[in-house]
Order: structure tokens, then C-alpha cells, then sequence
């Protein structure tokens, strides 16, 4: 019986993915074979594993999420694009519906090339909902302070949740932080019971931000889909900006609108199909169509 099975590599603005199909029969990968598998120094390289199942629900699918460190969430904006993508294409509709753990999610065509709008739903805003360990009446700003660190302190962040957790600190250089370093301490603090996305945000005008990112369960992205959704969001919240926002990141930029007749946030950008290939659960091991054999340790 063969263990070897089929892959698509995608990415949203760099945030890059392993798609897998298990309509097509793909067995459900181990935290640890994922984590491998998603290593750059010895593994095909990813940020997270996405896999398109059956929806119960009637959806069009059926998305699962798996973090580079193997841990299953609930919401992944960037991803929501290429699956969109994929199941416009295969449906031929121009709107489809895709079920993930956060909720039911539609995504939908631009008409300008591989550009995909995906409304993201409802941004939860409670202390509760985003989840903090203590309650905070206003989370706009919440009382979380980390530093000295060898830049201006980070204080004070916008707390959202876009289907997971977000963070965001109000800078006015992006740059000026060594995300690498901080990211994990804030990604762990004790304030965030199911841990968070940390975003560095420097507003640049009244519909404009950019936006670094420190990933739950990956680390530094080029792109968060989720993230720019919560950042856009805090930003109007906190009259920063309006509500419809151009997020640039590291790795291109994305359209939100935080629509004010029933609160969705869209969010629209370009996905990217990169490769096809092969992979041989038995060894790891994985072979890019048309390519030499890779090597997962
Ligand atoms: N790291 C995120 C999931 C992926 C989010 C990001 N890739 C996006 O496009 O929204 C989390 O643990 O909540």
C-alpha cells in the first residue's frame, strides 16, 4: 500500500502553505510530521499545513489548520484566500463557501486575476472572546507592558479575535523592534491563555498601516491574513483610521474593510499557486514535480 501522497505549495503574499487534499484519501498528518515537514532547514519549508476535507456542514469544504510547530487552529486569512482560489476554480462558481473551526467563511472572485475577497466574519472583541486570562473592560488598550527593551517601550496593545488571537502594538517605526526577540515573550505572555499573534503597527495615514507580524505557532511571516483583519479593525476602533484600511506587509499589501452596515471584515488581496509535488509519508521524504528528491530528516 502506498504511503506516498499529492501536495500543492501556495502562499498569500509570501504567508506560504502546504495544501493537502483528503477528499482524495490523504491521511491526517502527526504534529511532529508536520512540524518536520515544515521546517526550512530540512523539510519542504511552510507556515502552516492547510487540508481541504468534506464539510458537514455543506460547504463547498471543509478547511483544517496546522501551525510550522504542529498545533491546530481555528482561522488563517491568507489561507482562506488560496482555498478560495482552488474551489472557485474547481466549482466554477464566483463565490464559494468554506467551513472552518471559527466559522463558515465565503470567498469570493474580484475579477482581476488571482485576486480573492474572503469575508471574515464578525471581529469578537470582548475580553472573553479574545481570550485574556483577566477581564479588561476595554479592549481597545489593555494594561500590558514589556520592556525595558532596547527600543522605545511596547505598551498598551489593541486586543482582537478574528477566529484567533491578536495583539497589536501601535509603533512609529516597525522596524525599530527586534520582533524576532519579543515576539515569543509577548506570543507566551500569561495574559494570553491560548497564546497570540503579535503585530508592530505604524499607522500612515487615515487608510493606511503597515504591519509586521510574529506568528502563534510559526513566528516572523510575510504576510497575516487574520492579522491585518484585527490590526484594520483596532486601528478604526481606536479612531487611528476608518474602516477600510490598506495593510502593507513585508510581503504586499491587502485591502480590509471593516463594513459598517454589519460589522464583516473583507479582505482582499493576490494568492499564489507555486508548486505541485509528492510526498512519501513512510520517509518524509518529498519530490517536487519536475524537480530533483527532497529529503524531510
Ligand atoms: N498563526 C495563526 C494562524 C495563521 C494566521 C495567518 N497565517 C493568517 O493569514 O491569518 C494562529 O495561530 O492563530
Amino acid at each position: 500500500m502506498t504511503t506516498a501522497f499529492r501536495f500543492r505549495k501556495m502562499n498569500g503574499l509570501g504567508n506560504d502553505f502546504l495544501v493537502l487534499d483528503a477528499r482524495a484519501g490523504v491521511p491526517r498528518l502527526r504534529p511532529d510530521e508536520i512540524a518536520a515537514l515544515a521546517s526550512r532547514a530540512t523539510g519542504i519549508g511552510f507556515d502552516q499545513m492547510i487540508t481541504i476535507e468534506a464539510s458537514p456542514a455543506g460547504a463547498d469544504a471543509f478547511m483544517r489548520i496546522d501551525n510550522a510547530d504542529g498545533g491546530e487552529v481555528d482561522a488563517c486569512g491568507n489561507a482562506t484566500r488560496c482555498i478560495g482560489r482552488l474551489l472557485i476554480g474547481e466549482t466554477g462558481r464566483e463565490a464559494v463557501t468554506i467551513e472552518t473551526r471559527a466559522g463558515l467563511l465565503r470567498a469570493y472572485e474580484t475579477g482581476e486575476g488571482e485576486r480573492v475577497t474572503v469575508d471574515m466574519g464578525v471581529p469578537r472583541l470582548a475580553w472573553d472572546e479574545i481570550p485574556l486570562a483577566e477581564p479588561f473592560a476595554d479592549t481597545r488598550a489593555i494594561e500590558l507592558q514589556i520592556g525595558p527593551i532596547d527600543a522605545p517601550i511596547l505598551h498598551s496593545p489593541a486586543v482582537v479575535n478574528m477566529g484567533n488571537p491578536h495583539a497589536i502594538f501601535w509603533v512609529d517605526d516597525v522596524e525599530a523592534y527586534d520582533l524576532a526577540r519579543i515576539g515569543p515573550m509577548l506570543e507566551h505572555h500569561p495574559i494570553f491563555p491560548e497564546r497570540a499573534n503579535i503585530s508592530l503597527a505604524h499607522v500612515t495615514s487615515a487608510d493606511s498601516l503597515t504591519l509586521k507580524v510574529w506568528e502563534r505557532g510559526v513566528g516572523l511571516t510575510r504576510a497575516c491574513g487574520t492579522g491585518a483583519c484585527a490590526a484594520a479593525v483596532a486601528a478604526a476602533r481606536t479612531r487611528r483610521t476608518g474602516r477600510r484600511v490598506a495593510v502593507t506587509l513585508p510581503g504586499g499589501v491587502l485591502a480590509i474593510d471593516w463594513r459598517a452596515s454589519d460589522d464583516h471584515v473583507l479582505m482582499t488581496g493576490d494568492v499564489e499557486t507555486e508548486f505541485a509535488g509528492t510526498i512519501d509519508r513512510a520517509t518524509l521524504t518529498w519530490t517536487r514535480d519536475g524537480a530533483v528528491r527532497g529529503a524531510a530528516e
